[in-house]
């Protein structure tokens, strides 16, 4: 018999752009990224505030597309900073919308994600999920202690596409995702390393508040006592030390760029900096690499080396030359996470997973 059609609109809100996309079932029939000027977006007080604005840009593009939005069987978005849940797909529903438009957790352009996918299906009348946001919590109780007794760790990491690359290895090999443990590399403007044990991912770095390998934007992990110092140097407000460890950090910091292919084109010409501190981001990745198969106590199924990063060669050869001994390394470049919002609500829309009820676990069955 054959599957009825189930279409769906994504929408993946990002710092300076918005991915949009429409799937009939797990295929793509069109997708876009709106890019946004800084001049525009810079208008804006609070990510909230964008809110009007990337909507109707949304409702535009779909419009001059010729794609009619009255076809639609549910709208996906991406969820953001919202109270710690576990992986899945989620209803939109009142509480989620307050956190989001409150940003509980703090502002991430992903908050928009589930606030806009609400809003055009509402409309429409049909349903509007989110699926894995930035905040997926499954870490295990010995990875929360930081050491320091006033502050807990938190998992915050590229959630999304770290599970969505998981699932597509898993499904290679021939084996559940339940049933492997991985280690998932994502490696883009910010870098998250997870331990993933059976479908959980039990420890990682927070990759957006300073915790694991520098990145392209972001300091990572820095010696405490001297940022402590650092703070009460007198030098520095607040807003200007998180700036320095969160969008300024990383290679921005040392080389002035984000972008790795610049450096690796200031390495070819000799850059004996850029050399350095390129080969020190490698370093830090595979130590955390290392650290993350310790969590797992070397039962190791595969790495993975996915996000923006992966497509460059020698960053890659360097980390795996380091790391290929605790087991095989599987380079999966770029994200794909239009495509594993799309399978996420999909896999719901189908009946064979439950959708989640935020914030609690609630479950409740869509389809038989
Ligand atoms: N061919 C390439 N070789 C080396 N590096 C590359 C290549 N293509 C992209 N990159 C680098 O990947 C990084 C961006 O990765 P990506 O696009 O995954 O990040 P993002 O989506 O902006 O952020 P995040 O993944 O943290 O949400 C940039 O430093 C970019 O220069
Ligand atoms: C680490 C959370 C996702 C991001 O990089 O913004």
């Amino acid at each position: 018999m054959q599957e009825s059609n189930n279409r769906i609109l994504v929408i993946n809100p990002g710092s300076t752009s918005t991915k949009i996309g429409v799937f009939d079932n797990d295929i793509s029939i069109f997708e876009k990224t709106i890019r946004h000027e800084s001049e525009v977006i810079n208008q804006f007080d609070n990510i909230i505030d964008q809110y009007e604005f990337r909507k109707n840009t949304i409702l535009e593009t779909l419009d001059n597309e010729g794609i009619n939005i009255s076809k639609l069987n549910a709208v996906c978005g991406r969820g953001g900073l919202l109270r710690p849940i576990e992986g899945g797909t989620y209803a939109v529903n009142d509480i989620m919308l307050e956190d989001l438009r409150s940003g509980y957790s703090g502002q991430h352009a992903s908050n928009l994600g589930g606030i806009i996918a609400y809003e055009i299906a509402t409309g429409l009348n049909i349903p509007s999920y989110i699926v894995d946001p930035v905040v997926v919590d499954e870490l295990d109780p010995v990875a929360r202690i930081s050491g320091f007794s006033l502050i807990e760790r938190k998992s915050i990491f590229h959630a999304l596409n770290q599970k969505a690359v998981a699932r597509r290895v898993s499904k290679d090999l021939g084996k559940r995702y339940e049933d492997l443990n991985l280690i998932v590399t994502h490696m883009g403007g910010g870098i998250t390393v997870g331990a993933h044990k059976k479908g959980r991912v039990v420890d990682v770095n927070n990759g957006l508040h300073g915790d694991g390998p520098f990145s392209p934007e972001r300091a990572g992990t820095v010696p405490a006592g001297d940022l402590v110092s650092l703070c009460y140097s007198g030098d520095f407000y607040r807003e200007e030390v998180m700036k320095k460890l969160v969008g300024q950090g990383g290679l921005v910091g040392y080389l002035e760029t984000n972008d790795a292919v610049k450096v690796e084109k200031m390495i070819e010409n000799g850059d004996e900096k850029a050399k350095l501190v390129y080969s020190a981001m490698a370093y830090q990745v595979a130590k955390e690499i290392g650290a993350a198969s310790a969590v797992l106590a070397g039962k190791v199924d595969a790495i993975i080396l996915t996000g923006g990063l992966a497509y460059g060669k020698d960053f890659v050869k360097e980390i795996s030359d380091k790391i290929n001994w605790i087991a095989d390394v599987i380079v999966q470049p770029g994200e794909n996470e239009l495509q594993a919002l799309a399978e996420g609500a999909l896999r719901v829309l189908r009946g064979e997973e439950s959708e989640k009820q935020y914030p609690g676990n609630v479950k409740k069955k869509t389809k038989a």
